[in-house]
């Protein structure tokens, strides 16, 4: 990996029975898309990561700046726990509750602002979750160097409560405070997680800090392009591991 915390080479990884899986959804499981909504599952990939979830001792977490419904829409039944909003709300086993962080929710004013930059400008669109918003402007480049602006304006004005990150063709606002990397910590203190080897794999900005985590805490991060070149060649590496044993590694 380039830019953020070294790994070793994937032939040098441990086995997956010793390994926990924290998976980032966007971009790493399913390529990006037009459209939030419109992302396909590849086929397999499901059957693929219940798989791998077995191996691994049920330590398999997917890890979004999605809200977690979204994740449990596209994998039903799939990832043994779930970190959405970039680590604000975090489900630490099927049918257990979603924990939230308690953070400022975003003023009624940027949302109105937002839905009418929406109405003006064809193909941007206002993506609303309880602890954040999203300016995407995939449909519309060129309105997202404006976009970036009026979003640090609102930020600016928040005294560090909120902060925007470039996203791929998105402005998202978030509180501060929590990130992936926390999500990552949250996880590996309990079972199934705990005691494993975290892998964490992503594409984004957004990632960096789920990677720092799992490296802090003994583990490793990959990062698509650096590691994979794209999804499909990740999906391809955990088919291969949900498949194989231990010789999988490295193939
Ligand atoms: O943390 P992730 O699982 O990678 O989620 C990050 C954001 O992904 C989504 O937006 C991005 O993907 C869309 C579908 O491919 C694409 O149309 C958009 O341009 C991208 O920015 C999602 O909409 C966001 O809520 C996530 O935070």
């Amino acid at each position: 990996m380039s830019k953020t915390p070294s790994s070793p080479s994937l032939d040098r990884l441990p086995s997956p029975a010793r390994a926990a899986f924290l998976l980032d959804f966007d971009g790493t499981l399913v390529d990006i898309a037009p459209t939030p909504e419109s992302v396909v599952v590849a086929p397999g990939l499901r059957d693929t990561l219940r798989r791998l979830r077995e191996k691994c001792g049920n330590a398999l977490a997917v890890i979004s700046g999605r809200p977690i419904e979204q994740i449990d829409h596209f994998l039903p039944d799939v990832p043994y726990a779930v970190a959405g909003e970039h680590g604000i709300a975090i489900r630490h086993a099927p049918g257990q509750p979603i924990e939230r962080a308690a953070l400022p929710p975003v003023p009624g004013a940027w949302m109105e602002e937002a839905e009418k930059l929406a109405a003006t400008h064809p193909g941007v669109r206002i993506e609303h979750k309880k602890a954040g918003l999203v300016l995407h402007y995939r449909g519309a480049p060129d309105a997202g160097p404006a976009l970036g602006r009026i979003a640090d304006e609102w930020v600016g004005a928040t005294n560090g409560a909120f902060h925007v990150q470039a996203a791929k063709m998105a402005w998202e606002i978030r509180p501060a405070g929590i990130d992936k990397g926390h999500a990552v910590e949250a996880l590996m203190q309990s079972a199934p997680f705990a005691g494993r080897l975290p892998i964490f794999v992503g594409d984004d900005v957004t990632d960096e800090d789920g990677m720092r985590a799992a490296v802090s805490l003994g583990g490793v991060g990959f990062r698509i392009p650096d590691d994979f070149p794209d999804p499909a060649a990740f999906r391809a590496w955990l088919a291969r591991l949900a498949q194989g044993g231990d010789g999988a590694w490295g193939g």
